[in-house]
């Protein structure tokens, strides 16, 4: 495992100064943007435009998140806009080993998400194909939510399936991360944590992001 990585999400930051409630995070190895349609996820946020405007107004790349339909024909936008890591929904791709191929062609880390039911083994011969495997900890949509321990155990299969191929790909979990729940996520083998409201959520987001880092790294020296 390559070292623990924390990407504050902007979910529950003020999207009335974006810019700035990013420059308050400078601890952050990457900003995680949730993109939804409104289709995919009952709630909507912002399309390529704005991300694209995201990434002029910070050093700290996007690691963007797509819940959107159609993300065979949507994702490549979110690489022309700037972002550095691109992960889309299984449940949302026709072609997902074409479209992780196009994305690192294109200049992004190609990512992979899976939602809470969605089993790992079926793709387990894709995951070379991919730079991250995403697994959701609670069902997309909505920040705030209650983290779902259920998924514990698909992060150790995900985690030894990895191990199996010997490939280095990462593992981002994402919903209900805080300091009660990073530790879960570390021991179980995730190496990339987004956090949305525990970090915004914060007196002081970034010395949660660093908060968060001891945390996850004391649970992995365990
Ligand atoms: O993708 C999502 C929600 O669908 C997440 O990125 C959330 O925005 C994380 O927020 P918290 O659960 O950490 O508050
Ligand atoms: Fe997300």
């Amino acid at each position: 495992m390559g070292h623990l990585q924390i990407t504050p999400s902007i979910l529950n930051a003020d999207f009335g100064k974006l810019a700035d409630e990013v420059a308050r995070i400078p601890g952050a190895d990457w900003i995680h943007v949730d993109v939804m349609d409104n289709h995919f996820v009952p709630n909507l946020t912002f399309g390529p435009t704005m991300v694209e405007a995201l990434a002029r107004s910070t050093e700290t790349p996007l690691d963007a998140h797509l819940m959107i339909d159609d993300a065979d024909r949507n994702a490549p936008a979110y690489v022309e806009a700037g972002c550095g890591s691109v992960t889309f929904h299984v449940e949302a791709a026709k072609a997902p080993v074409r479209l992780a191929r196009e994305i690192r062609a294109a200049g992004a880390r190609a990512s992979m998400a899976l939602k809470p039911a969605t089993p790992i083994e079926p793709y387990e011969d894709l995951l070379p194909e991919l730079d991250m495997l995403l697994i959701m900890t609670v069902e997309p949509g909505f920040g705030g939510q209650r983290f779902l321990d259920l998924c514990l155990p698909k992060i150790r299969r995900a985690r030894a399936l990895m191990d199996k191929h010997g490939i280095e790909t990462w593992l981002q979990v994402d919903g209900g991360v805080s300091l009660d729940t990073i530790e879960r996520c570390a021991e179980a083998g995730a190496d990339v944590f987004v956090a949305g409201s525990a970090v915004f959520s914060a007196d002081d987001p970034d010395a949660m992001v660093a908060a968060l880092r001891a945390k996850a790294e004391e649970a992995v020296r365990a």
